[in-house]
């Protein structure tokens, strides 16, 4: 008889060199549904892929009353105070197994767990409790090594991109794919931003055991915002230039082509003019090969707001802290305030550390904020900000100062 381990191996090969396809939905959208995720299955599975990787119990089990192709299967779950959510703790695993997933995907990054599991210990308990082979998702090559060092049966480069650690690189990781083949002994599945057939051949060119594809595929929301986005900068184009014309120049004049050109003042409420010259100078930036990681889109989404509040046990706020963490490693501060009755007790002092601490846990390495003359100048610099602008009679009579400090 077959060890499970000799049949997870079987399983494994029946993926190698080929097409796995992501059937996923936003939770949100229509096409989030059992009927429609089945329907998608079938249909991938029909044109030949060879397995198919799906979110949620419920997805996993109406997929697996239609075919008998290999299921990867995983659920996505937030758990408060922790960052890992692709099947975080062992009872979704279980969950996904009692769905009739053949593989389990897991969140194998080095990011803290739930429950003091680790990824060693959730490996061996779905292999022994549950008789599956586990994915391990990862996003750098160290949590590769130490995925299959924990026993993991395939890791793949789901997460590269998704992750403080690795927020600066957009998918397919191709980079960190060639270094996990070359350095671990476990099949390798490329994840991730498979935009195309020719990315897929060419994450097959570059060594992986199989890919998956998602979004591409069966991405019908992310897919028609996609193209709605792109072709809304033209059709705005097309309006900014009506209105330019249609509105009354400040300044005309001939060009030395003789073309006419002139500069019309906006009063408006309307964003596109604002958007579209936004968006016009970052196609220029991400045309700028030093920094185009930086300017994608992919890469700019990674901005996570940063809100702390203080509250009272009423539920009352007392003060609070507003800001985000940017996609280039800096906790901006915009806005600090603790109600004047409970002022000089230290929550202001808290509330920007507890800031501080969270934006270096999402890989923050300069804290930024601006403060007035009539505000915290010295309270800031106490804490270790120095200033390193300064606007003068703004407001009048006032100065504005920006202060910075590095976060290791
Ligand atoms: C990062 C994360 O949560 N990835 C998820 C993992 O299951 C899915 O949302 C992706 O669609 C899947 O990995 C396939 O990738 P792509 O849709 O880019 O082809």
């Amino acid at each position: 008889m077959l060890s499970w381990s000799d049949s997870a191996l079987t399983l494994v090969q029946r993926l190698q060199k080929d097409l796995i396809v992501s059937c996923q939905a936003p939770a949100e959208s229509p096409m989030h549904h059992p009927a429609v995720i089945a329907a998608m299955a079938q249909a991938a599975i029909n044109q030949g892929a060879v397995g198919v990787r799906l979110d949620t119990p419920t997805h996993v089990q109406a997929v697996r009353r239609q075919i008998d192709a290999p299921i990867i299967g995983l659920w996505k779950q937030q758990i408060p105070g922790f960052d890992v959510y692709i099947t975080p703790q062992f009872v979704q695993a279980q969950a996904i197994a009692q769905a009739g997933a053949d593989i389990i995907a897991i969140d194998a990054t080095l990011r803290d767990r739930p429950d003091g599991e680790t990824v060693a210990s959730l490996i061996a308990r779905i292999h022994h409790e549950l008789g599956k082979p586990v994915m391990a998702d990862v996003d750098t090559l160290e949590a590769a090594i130490a995925a299959a060092q924990a026993g993991a049966d395939i890791v793949g480069t789901t997460l590269y991109g998704y992750t403080a650690a690795t927020q600066h690189q957009t998918p397919p990781g191709f980079e960190l794919l060639t270094q996990m083949i070359s350095a671990i002994d476990v099949p390798i599945i490329c994840e991730g931003g498979i935009a195309s057939p020719q990315m897929a051949r060419q994450a097959m060119d570059f060594g992986a055991y199989a890919v998956v594809v998602g979004t591409a595929i069966t991405g019908v929301d992310l897919q028609v915002k996609a193209y709605k986005t792109a072709i809304q900068i033209g059709v705005n184009a097309g309006q900014v230039l009506a209105e330019v014309l249609a509105k009354k120049a400040v300044a005309e004049g001939d060009r030395a082509d003789s073309l006419r050109y002139r500069f019309a003042l906006f009063e408006t409420e309307d964003q596109s003019y604002r958007r579209y010259i936004n968006a016009k100078l970052d196609q220029f930036s991400e045309s700028c090969a030093e920094v185009e990681p930086f300017f994608t889109a992919a890469a700019r989404q990674t901005q996570k707001p940063l809100e702390i509040l203080l509250l009272d046990e009423q539920q009352t706020i007392l003060g609070g802290l507003i800001g985000s963490t940017s996609c280039w490693n800096w906790l901006l501060i915009d806005f600090l305030w603790v109600h004047e009755a409970h002022r000089y007790q230290g929550y202001g002092r808290q509330l920007i550390e507890l800031a501080e601490q969270e934006a270096k846990k999402r890989g923050c390495v300069f804290a930024r904020l601006g403060t007035f003359s009539f505000q915290a100048r010295g309270f800031y610099e106490k804490l270790g900000y120095q200033v390193v602008a300064q606007w003068d009679d703004y407001p009048p009579g006032q100065t504005q100062y920006w202060l910075k400090k590095p976060l290791s």
